[in-house]
């Protein structure tokens, strides 16, 4: 999924919106339990994944599977009610699609979301994380056998989480009074939850919180030159770490139950983003 196709869903996005609409300054991907900052668009056209181009259904509970063209903050922005999962059968490629389609309808910023298990130990259900660094323990790369002409072959990963966009984030944190923490999110493949001993494993290299997606995304984000910058929403201690069975409906709940916080962040965040960025 490259490229060429990118294209094409871009240009069916643009074709439903009208050639007036202007060039967003940033795409949202929210993450499980967090669409609701699809409800603060303002104008907003919905569009169905399954009318999109390219895209397969989003088949995640908590995930609307919706693509949204509006505004946020009175800044023009598309957000992804939902995201494409390895787990679900997809290719890495195929996950990171929506970046390109993104990086196709203009955005020169990706900001993701996700809901991610909680690996420090000080963390609980409902903080929020800003992600300084990711592990791809996906073993999987979404570059892969890319011969993208518009790729970079060798992207540099030594500052993926771009650094004039975290500090901006941590200055929108503390604009609405939100705490965020910030460290290490690692990728894996799931759909199962980890084993305790993975979670100790993780914990000793240095993972801060756990979750099934995002870093195919921000892969390709930086192969295109897009600043990337994400937030996790610490939906769970990881497993082993509380006496609590892990759950797809507590992670959606404790979503909802940031779903607050996690909105003001971002609002406050696109409406401080420069145009040109
Ligand atoms: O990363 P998002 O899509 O937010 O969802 C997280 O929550 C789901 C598990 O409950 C997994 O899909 C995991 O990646
Ligand atoms: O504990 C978790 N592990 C992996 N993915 C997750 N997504 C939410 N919580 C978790």
């Amino acid at each position: 999924m490259g490229a060429g196709a990118a294209r094409v869903a871009a240009d069916y996005i643009r074709q439903r919106v009208g050639p007036a609409a202007p060039a967003p300054v940033c795409g949202i991907v929210l993450g499980s339990g967090l669409g609701g900052l699809a409800d603060r668009l303002v104008d907003a056209v919905r569009i169905p994944f399954s009318h999109v181009p390219g895209f397969p259904t989003a088949t995640v509970a908590g995930h609307a599977g919706q693509l949204l063209v509006g505004t946020l903050a009175d800044r023009p922005v598309v957000a992804l009610a939902g995201r494409f999962h390895m787990y679900e059968g997809h290719e890495a490629a195929l996950a990171a699609f929506p970046v390109r389609v993104l990086h196709a309808l203009g955005a020169p910023v990706y900001i993701a979301s996700n809901a991610a298990g909680g690996v420090r130990r000080t963390f609980s259900a409902g903080d929020l994380m800003l992600i300084a660094d990711h592990m791809n323990l996906m073993f999987r790369n979404p570059l892969i056998g890319s011969t993208e002409p518009g790729d970079e072959r060798f992207p540099d990963m030594s500052d993926p989480y771009d650094r004039d966009l975290r500090a901006r984030m941590r200055a929108a944190a503390q604009v609405v009074g939100v705490p965020l923490h910030e460290g290490v999110y690692c990728g894996l493949l799931g759909p199962t939850y980890e084993t305790p001993s993975e979670v100790r494993m993780l914990e000793r290299m240095g993972v801060d919180a756990v979750g099934m997606s995002t870093v195919p995304e921000v892969i390709v984000a930086r192969a295109l030159g897009m600043r990337a910058v994400a937030v996790s929403c610490i939906t769970n201690k990881a497993a082993g770490l509380s006496a609590e069975k892990l759950s797809h409906a507590e992670v959606m709940e404790a979503g909802k139950a940031v779903a607050g916080h996690f909105e003001a962040l971002i609002t406050e965040f696109v409406r401080q983003l420069p145009a040109a960025s």
